[in-house]
């Protein structure tokens, strides 16, 4: 008997605080160019298991591992256990192919290639496959992406050590953000610096915002080309992107992922002068040491990245954490009261947790309110939908409804029934919205950044021959 066929595609995503991991047969219908607003179940592919390792920056971690529902081959039950003793993406990708091969009963050797998020491409758009050349150029970058590149490096080398039949293929956040104009993705600085130093907004979650687009489209059956869309992408990281026309127009994290939002131990944007006055030892070499990947940063960076977001404001990274305290307080004060007691409050010091809490959630509802307004504006009025994704914006109904709440001016108006029961329907995008109509649309898409690698990868011919 011949041995099953290598056609297994497995992709990785390295988030800041994660690694996701989604292994997927090749379907022999997978064509080239297809469609991008085709459906999601898109027919190149079959997901045949999904696995993720969360809470990498608040330990433990949590492991979880389960078989999709038409997986052809079903091994191991599906699995959820916090796993004290992994710690970093190297670790969490050993433990998934141990989990993989032991307890699933999936050959490594039928992986053909492994797909991995990489964060920063710099001018690197097409996706490339890893050799050395390309692993050091990626490392270089890590510089620009501290909390990314190392764990996705990481996860290169643990694959190309375990997996020598496979092929590693590294797909770029940024690429999606190429089609921004340059007087948007310029700073105001010298250029011939810029130029010389690539100091520009490069914009990232750009494999989350490529695989929304295509979903939302499909789901409100309109051409890309003709799609205006305000998109949240909040997890760990939080950012958003202004899509005009099907391509990116302007996103909220610039030359790192550190502009912009805040998130779970990142600022966001802050006055550049700001990071002087908290230490004087600003530019000094951070003493973190790094050892999934040579990464040089700054004390400023350090602060700024690690030491920042929901972590430096409640004491939690957890955004989970941040709703339930949110809500105790407003169980406990009532909406208008919680509202006006925050207001002459400068002194954080005298706080008690739930407050602290609660200031973060409108802290972070402010922050994402004012880029709508800001892309509501650039896109002329003219929105086909608002969307939310990402770890908080697909679990937490609670900002939803905070956001869309704070933007009714603009047209959009929630359906809050939905929007409480947005776990219990099935497929990636559900409406959240209390009009159907065009330009009022208010949607949760469950984005899915493997996925959009490996079909990518499924369809490029150049791989199969
Ligand atoms: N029910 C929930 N309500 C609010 N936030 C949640 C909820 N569940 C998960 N989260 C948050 O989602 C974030 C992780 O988002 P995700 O996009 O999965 O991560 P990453 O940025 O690492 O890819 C974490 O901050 C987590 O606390
Ligand atoms: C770019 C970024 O912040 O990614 P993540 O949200 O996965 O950490
Ligand atoms: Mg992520």
């Amino acid at each position: 008997m011949s041995p099953p066929p290598a056609n297994l595609i497995l992709a990785a995503n390295a988030g800041s605080s994660s690694l996701k991991i989604s292994l997927y047969q090749r379907n022999h219908a997978a064509v080239s160019s297809p469609d991008p607003s085709s459906p999601p179940e898109h027919s190149s592919i079959t997901l045949l298991l999904t696995s993720s390792i969360t809470n990498l920056s608040a330990p433990p971690a949590s492991f979880s591992f389960s078989f999709a529902p038409a997986a052809p081959h079903r091994g191991a039950d599906a699995k959820k256990e916090k796993v004290g003793v992994v710690h970093d993406h190297t670790g969490a990708c050993a433990h998934f192919l141990q989990y993989m091969e032991r307890e699933a009963g999936i050959e490594k050797r039928r992986v053909k290639y492994v797909c991995h998020r990489v964060v920063h491409g710099g001018d690197y758009f097409e996706p490339v496959v890893v050799d050395n050349e390309r692993y050091h150029h990626i490392e270089k970058l890590s510089d620009l992406a501290p909390l990314h590149n190392g764990g996705a490096l990481a996860v290169m080398k643990a694959c190309l050590e375990a997996l020598p039949h496979a092929a590693s293929v590294a797909y770029f956040d940024t690429s999606f953000h190429r089609t921004i104009p340059p007087h948007i993705a310029s700073y105001a600085i010298d250029q011939e610096v810029a130029l010389d130093r690539g100091l520009k907004k490069y914009g990232f979650h750009g494999l989350s915002y490529a695989y929304i687009l295509g979903a939302v489209c499909h789901y409100i059956q309109k051409d890309v080309s003709q799609t205006n869309l305000i998109v949240m992408h909040l997890g760990s990281g939080a950012s958003m992107c202004a899509i005009a026309a099907g391509r990116s127009l302007d996103t909220t994290m610039g030359l790192t992922p550190l502009s912009g939002l805040p998130g779970a131990t990142r600022s966001g944007t802050v006055d550049p002068s700001l990071v002087f006055h908290y230490t004087n030892r600003a530019g000094h070499m951070s003493h973190r040491r790094e050892v999934e990947a040579q990464v040089h940063v700054t004390l400023a960076e350090e602060i700024l990245n690690r030491q920042a977001g929901w972590k430096a404001l409640t004491g939690t990274a957890d955004f989970a954490e941040v709703v339930q305290g949110m809500r105790r307080w407003e169980e406990m004060f009532g909406k208008d009261e919680a509202a006006q007691s925050n207001e002459g409050l400068q002194d954080m010091s005298g706080w008690t947790t739930d407050e602290k809490y609660k200031m973060a959630f409108e802290l972070f509802v402010d922050r994402i309110v004012g880029a709508v307004g800001a892309y509501f504006v650039r896109l002329g009025g003219r929105v086909d939908a608002l969307v939310f994704s990402g770890g908080v914006g697909e679990k937490s109904a609670d900002l939803r409804q905070a956001v869309v709440q704070k933007v009714r001016c603009l047209g959009f108006e929630m359906d809050y029934a939905k929007n409480a029961g947005v776990s219990s329907v099935q497929g990636s995008v559900v409406d959240v919205g209390a009009s159907a109509e065009d330009g009022k649309r208010v949607l949760v898409c469950r984005t899915d950044e493997q996925f959009e690698m490996a079909k990518e990868c499924a369809v490029a011919d150049k791989f199969w021959k």
